[in-house]
């Protein structure tokens, strides 16, 4: 089989760059077309010294890039761009994984809501595949445009998604308490990101209403087969990479969670099921695809506690893009995707 010619817009960014960096390893992919706006022309590698003797290619600008003659176009750009492009490509015969929120949520209402514009093809919102293949893989498999989770959505989704399925919950308010560390606000210059302003600090941000509240929602609810109430609450803590979620939801005695997840999970090459009474640390998924959790059940309480890690960058855009990808060209899932984790 031919190599699969991938395009990647806003290869400059921490999500493109990690798909640069998962696709060079990769044994069935090649980058056909990297794009940026502000470095174009510049050697990749002059931009990310750590791919040096790995890459030859430079940046094309937007006009350069012939993105129609890819048969996959991986969008790692801000919210509401990807939109704008994605109609055209598809009338083109490319497939498209967008890393970014345009086609994750089915209602173009409540893009508008949550993301403060109309959406650009609110037609093609209904055909757009959630791209979490422990949720759907089957309808990924033929998707011509997969929405890429987001980071918090992947670990919090995960996280619940055996309890749900199992319906196992009670009735009163799921909660997730999630931390993340800096990446996942993105390479570009903000205050608030300066190490100056992260480190010795902690905190959390957009408890009142984080754009991610109505997309894990939205999973949890079809999970649930009804609606479900959420209090979502993100954090930043000082660290570069990596999500840690701590989930609570009520649950009868006399059932062995353990067992629940290691079935829902049995098969799954991206989901670690933690053996009873382990902690799982973001630094154990650190530059991996992989989600690692673990079930706890503190006495008295009538609650489960689930954590869950993954490296944001990874399971949470760039590596769960990658097993799209996979999925959506017939490859085995883990191709490109088998590099342990970087601990400490
Ligand atoms: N960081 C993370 O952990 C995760 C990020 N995501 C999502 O993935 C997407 C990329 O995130 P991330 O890599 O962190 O973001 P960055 O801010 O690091 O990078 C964004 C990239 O998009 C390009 N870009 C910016 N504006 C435009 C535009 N108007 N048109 C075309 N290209 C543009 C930039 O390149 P240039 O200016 O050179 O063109 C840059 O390469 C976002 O939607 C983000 O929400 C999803 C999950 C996790
Ligand atoms: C720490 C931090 O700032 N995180 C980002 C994560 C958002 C993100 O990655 O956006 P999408 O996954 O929806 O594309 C935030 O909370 O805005």
């Amino acid at each position: 089989m031919d190599r699969i010619r991938v395009g990647i817009v806003g290869g400059t960014g921490y999500g493109g760059m990690e798909l640069v960096r998962l696709l060079l390893d990769h044994p069935a992919a090649e980058i056909a077309c990297l794009v940026s706006r502000s470095e174009a022309g510049r050697r990749v590698d002059a931009v990310f010294p750590h791919l040096r003797g790995r890459i030859e290619q430079t940046f094309q600008g937007p006009d350069d890039a012939d993105l129609a003659a890819c048969d996959l176009v991986f969008f790692a750009t801000p919210n509401g761009v990807a939109m704008h492009q994605v109609p055209g490509l598809l009338a083109s015969g490319v497939r498209i994984i967008d890393l970014a929120a345009d086609f994750r949520l089915r209602d173009p209402a409540a893009w508008t809501q949550w993301y403060g514009e109309a959406h650009a093809c609110p037609e093609l919102l209904a055909d757009a595949i959630y791209g979490l293949p422990e949720l759907d893989r089957d309808a990924i498999r033929s998707a011509r445009l997969v929405a890429n989770p987001g980071c918090y959505p992947t670990a919090v989704i995960l996280a619940l998604l055996p309890l749900l399925r199992a319906g196992l919950a009670g009735p009163g308010a799921l909660i997730a308490d999630a931390k993340s560390g800096a990446s996942g606000a993105g390479r570009g210059a903000v205050v608030g990101n300066l190490l100056t302003e992260l480190s010795e600090n902690f905190r959390a941000y957009r408890v009142a209403g984080h754009r991610h509240l109505p997309e894990i929602r939205q999973a949890l609810d079809r999970l649930a087969g009804q609606a479900r109430e959420l209090v979502f609450v993100p954090h930043v803590v000082p660290m570069i990479r990596g999500i840690h979620a701590t989930c609570y939801a009520e649950v009868d005695a006399g059932i062995d969670l353990q067992a629940v997840y290691e079935d829902a999970y049995a098969g799954e090459p991206f989901v670690d099921v933690l053996a009873p009474g382990e902690h799982p640390e973001t630094r154990s998924v650190r530059g991996a695809n992989l989600c690692r959790i673990a079930v706890h059940r503190p006495p008295q309480t009538g609650r489960v506690v689930v954590l869950s890690v993954i490296d944001n960058l990874v399971k949470g855009a760039a590596g769960q893009a990658v097993q799209n990808m996979n999925l959506m060209f017939g490859l085995p899932e883990t191709s490109g995707l088998t590099s342990l984790p970087i601990a400490p």
